[in-house]
């Protein structure tokens, strides 16, 4: 299936949402370890906070949990949180990582009572694995066959209840009946700069950088709305700061680094702002069709399509039409340009 999201394309950039090889360890680090750490996401905070001091309340295990949002917004986070706050251990292992339903049981089979499995992208697990993991949710119970053809058997297994979280880039990729077996769904949306920059002073100060409230802003205003690129644009501005400036992080110095990492006041970066520039200035502002736009960056159309656009049309400066993709007002007003006259030719 093609990437919907900048996901697997935008893995390199310093703007994409995904998370790279070098983020793993420094990531961990800056994780919120409970929910009064977790920044934003207000309603979804407010409603796993009640779900889950109600199970502790009862002594129970608590429901089953979908986290759905874009990369980076904080579901792997959240699902350490759940565990933290129920005070039960936790099982991290994805979708792409259960192929046969017998992985499955394998891991089922071994939780402790009230433990919680976490279950990374769990819209690509495979079809055999899914219908097992209906009723280990439902009943807590899987059926595990042995041999094969006419003489194979279905051996009830009883399993511990557990909390299964499960995380996806969308709730709707999963398959209904998966979907109706979570008592409880939570939604992450993108941050607004505000939240935004309680995240990077909050991680600022675990990385013991000095930051001001217009340096924070700063950043935070070319995060795309994402706590894991606002990490890491923290780090390369710490950088910058601790090399070429006193160590201290203000306005004039996010600008400045962020300008050597060619990310603009948007978060836009030199691809985003390739495609854009092409279509105001050698087709004044569209409609294009994609592939010709494509030819004018020279890059794949995959590339324009899956990397640039997605954050393109989020941030409404570029509109994908039917008869091509044309740039709105503000695209025009980002790049300081003024948009044609009406009916009149490109300037
Ligand atoms: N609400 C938040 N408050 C503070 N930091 C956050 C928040 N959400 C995410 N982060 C930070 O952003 C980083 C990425 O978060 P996380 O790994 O949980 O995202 P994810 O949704 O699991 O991404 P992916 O879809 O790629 O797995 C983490 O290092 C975490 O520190
Ligand atoms: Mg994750």
């Amino acid at each position: 299936m093609a990437a919907s999201t900048e996901t697997e394309t935008g893995a390199a950039r310093l703007v994409g949402a995904s998370a790279e090889g070098d983020d793993q360890a420094v990531e961990a680090a800056l994780r919120p370890k409970d929910l009064s750490e977790f920044v934003g996401q207000e309603k979804v905070r407010q409603q796993l906070d009640l779900v889950l001091k109600a199970a502790r309340q009862r002594g129970a295990t608590a429901d089953h949990v979908l986290l759905s949002g874009a990369p980076g917004l904080g579901k792997t986070t959240l699902s350490m949180i759940i565990a933290a706050e129920m005070g039960a251990p936790i099982r991290i292992t994805s979708g792409p990582a259960i192929q046969h339903a017998g992985d499955l049981a394998a891991v089922l089979s071994s939780l402790q009572e009230g433990e919680i499995l976490f279950l990374d992208e769990i819209h690509r697990m495979s079809r055999p694995a899914e219908e097992m993991l209906y009723m280990a949710m439902e009943d807590f119970r899987v059926d595990v066959i042995v041999g094969k053809g006419l003489g194979a058997t279905a051996i009830p297994l009883e399993l511990p209840p557990f909390t299964l979280v499960g995380a996806t880039v969308r709730a709707g990729l999963l398959p209904p009946p998966l979907r109706d077996r979570f008592g409880f769904t939570a939604h992450m949306e993108f941050y607004d700069p505000a939240e935004l920059q309680r995240v990077i002073h909050r991680s600022a100060g675990l990385l013991d950088v000095e930051i001001d409230p217009a340096g924070a802003a700063e950043i935070a205003g070319r995060s795309r709305g994402t706590p894991r690129i606002a990490n890491r644009l923290l780090r390369r501005v710490r950088d910058y700061a601790q090399v070429r400036a006193d160590g201290v992080i203000t306005r004039a110095i996010s600008e400045a680094a962020l300008s050597v990492y060619e990310v603009d006041s948007r978060g836009l970066d030199r691809l985003d702002r390739a495609v854009l520039e092409a279509l105001l200035k050698l087709f004044g502002g569209g409609p294009v069709g994609l592939s010709t736009l494509a030819v004018a960056v020279g890059e794949e159309h995959e590339t324009v399509r899956e990397v640039a656009e997605p954050f393109l049309v989020r941030e409404g400066l570029l509109a994908r039409t039917l008869r091509g993709r044309i740039a709105t007002p503000a695209a025009w007003e980002h790049f300081g340009l003024a948009p044609p006259q009406q009916g009149g030719a490109a300037a």
